[in-house]
């Protein structure tokens, strides 16, 4: 006969087992490894979570390769700039316990969403919350190429104002609202998703007429999008999807803004910039990979279009003022600063952070992109 008080072998072992469970939830953390210090607005999101473990590459410079390699290893969530490349190599490193990859960025060249797929890893990453920031800098760049920005800041910078006299018709470039000797303007848009269709709502003050676009029906809905685009603005006499070559022919600004990678690469070629306007100017503030920057830099100097402003170039950062686009002086280039405004990085930042820590514990991403086996 047993003690009265005497506690069963079995459930001895099941107490034992909740404590040890118990115990291994406290002290086991999900690794998450961070490739920037995101700031002190943001990292207390991550740092804050008892739960987490957070590595932080230390410098402030790209993060490191094999520092990234060597420690990624059983981390269950890593957040990335545009800078890391997510392939296999990377996806095997992280191991089995990788949940989610959140870039700090809209667009995901950078990743190869087959390697994602495969093993089930999802993809968090920033739209919306950079989709003003980057129309403005397209109306930004469109104002600066047409009006000879480079050449005459330069002139400034340069001590070589005094030189100048005022001349009648000096420094001239086309404009780029409507007026009475040019009352027809027209936005063409490379792709037409939320940038381009913020980067017409700009537009439409400054007197744009026409609007066309070339991109996907099935991707973005561009099926019906003309018409809904019509609707919503009555003063524009067209909104058209074209082909290439239509587009290229009739539009006074070209707006490059579709994804980056195989299917739109030098999509602006050579056989594009010859059909451009002689008044025309080209704006990219996409990825420079769809922009063949050979091809652009003749363009330029043979006055095919009249100017060009471009916020990204192929093989960036390695942009020297021996590049063939530095040196043309209808070229404004900058260093890929679309989204650099305070508000857009910090809403960047805090969305990277939610869909790291949502992937993290299995919640549904507030922007997953939708990766298909
Ligand atoms: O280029 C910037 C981004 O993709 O966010």
């Amino acid at each position: 006969m047993s003690e009265p008080n005497a506690v069963p072998a079995a459930s001895l072992a099941q107490s034992r087992l909740t404590s040890l469970v118990s115990h291994f939830r406290t002290t086991h953390k999900h690794k998450i490894v961070v490739t920037r210090n995101l700031g002190p607005d943001v990292m207390p999101l991550l740092l804050n979570r008892p739960e987490f473990e957070v590595i932080t590459w230390p410098e402030d410079s790209v993060c490191d390769r094999d520092w990234f390699l060597k420690t990624i290893p059983g981390a269950s969530g890593i957040l990335v700039m545009l800078s890391e490349k997510i392939n296999p190599e990377t996806l095997d490193a992280a191991g089995p316990s990788l949940k989610v990859v959140s870039t700090m960025s809209v667009g995901y060249d950078h990743c190869e969403l087959d390697a994602l797929a495969q093993r089930g890893v999802k993809l968090g990453h920033t739209p919306d919350v950079l989709t003003d920031a980057v129309a403005d800098l397209s109306v930004m760049l469109a104002l600066m190429a047409g009006r000879n920005s480079k050449e005459t800041t330069g002139i400034v910078q340069n001590g070589q104002w005094p030189n100048f006299n005022w001349a009648p018709f000096s420094f001239c470039g086309p404009q780029l609202s409507s007026s009475s000797f040019n009352p027809t303007r027209t936005a063409g848009f490379i792709g037409f998703g939320r940038i381009s269709q913020a980067t017409l709502a700009r537009l439409i003050p400054f007197g744009f007429t026409h609007c066309l676009f070339t991109g996907n029906p099935n991707s973005s809905g561009t099926s019906t999008i003309a018409a809904e685009i019509q609707a919503k603005y009555p003063s524009l006499k067209g909104v058209r999807r074209v082909s290439l070559d239509e587009l290229a022919k009739e539009s006074d600004v070209v707006f490059v803004l579709a994804p980056g990678g195989k299917e739109t690469y030098h999509i602006v070629n050579e056989g594009f910039l010859r059909q451009m306007k002689k008044t025309a100017v080209l704006v990219n503030t996409s990825r420079g990979t769809l922009v063949d920057s050979d091809a652009l830099a003749k363009a330029l100097r043979e006055g095919w279009l009249w100017g060009a402003g471009i916020d990204v170039v192929e093989g960036e950062p390695n942009v020297g003022l021996d590049h063939p686009l530095v040196k043309e002086p209808r070229c404004v280039v900058l260093p890929h600063i679309g989204s650099a405004t305070n508000e857009s990085r910090l809403g960047m930042a805090t969305l990277a952070a939610q869909n790291l820590i949502a992937g993290v514990l299995g919640e549904p991403l507030p922007a997953e992109l939708q990766l298909t086996k």
